[in-house]
């Protein structure tokens, strides 16, 4: 039996998932909130962790490890490098990196330590569903890599060596740490964005601006996915 836990990081990613839901169950814990709900026979975990790879981590360890979930999908809003990704559009990720963890001290490439590894591949199931979804509801989805780091990138320059350094499709705060999270859990996971800004130095302005409709376009996206779940 499925227990899914749908995550996203800010409450404006969420809300557009939980408008989909009546009969919602509270459950406060470790500083946040989850919201249960059943939808089409399935239990469903929903919460947005706040921004940030250690609060993604820890909410996404707690709908795993508390709550029982066996699978997990983020929806969210991301940094645009791609040029093909315009403001609104939708990247599924296939593989994560952390583009701030860096011992390049010790000889070792950005976004490594010992014991980790550069990239974290998604779900393959996940993905072929989500694909097949988007085809069926003609929506222009690409597949790609996101970049995660503790920090919002509003320059080219960082955006630039993102690009260079992982050849990121676009960039995030929170994607990489639960792709870590589930990998190790050995959980299948799906990580979804819609593009807010280009990661520039308008991204701020950007940010503003298409938070709410580019969260909208991420989670109705999401929704569709789950009733093929
Ligand atoms: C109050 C401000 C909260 C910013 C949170 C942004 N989220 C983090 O996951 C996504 C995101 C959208 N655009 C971004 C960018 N240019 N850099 C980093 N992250 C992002």
């Amino acid at each position: 039996m499925t227990k899914l836990a749908i995550m996203g990081a800010m409450e404006e990613e969420i809300e557009p998932l939980l408008a989909h839901f009546e009969n919602v169950n509270v459950v406060e814990f470790a500083n946040n909130k989850y919201y249960e709900v059943n939808y089409n026979g399935l239990e469903i975990v929903i919460a947005y962790s706040k921004i940030g790879k250690v609060f993604a981590s820890l909410t996404a360890a707690t709908m795993i490890e508390k709550f029982g979930c066996d699978t997990l999908l983020f929806s969210g809003v991301a940094g645009g490098i791609n040029p093909e990704l315009k403001i609104g559009d939708l990247i599924v990720a296939d593989k994560l990196c952390q583009h701030d963890l860096d011992i390049t001290a010790f000889g070792h490439p950005n976004g490594y330590v010992p014991g980790g590894k550069v990239f974290v591949e998604t779900t393959k199931s996940l993905r072929e569903i989500a694909i097949k979804v988007a085809n069926e509801n003609n929506l222009k989805v690409i597949e790609g890599t996101i970049a995660t780091g503790d920090q919002f990138v509003h320059s080219t320059e960082r955006k630039d060596f993102i690009q260079s350094t992982f050849n990121a499709d676009a960039l995030e705060m929170e994607g990489a740490s639960v792709a870590v999270v589930c990998d190790a859990l050995n959980v299948p996971f799906f990580i979804l964005r819609a593009i807010s800004d280009t990661a520039d130095m308008d991204a701020g302005f950007d940010f503003d601006e298409f938070l709410k409709s580019s969260a909208k376009n991420s989670a109705d996206y999401l929704i569709k996915i789950v009733k093929e779940l």
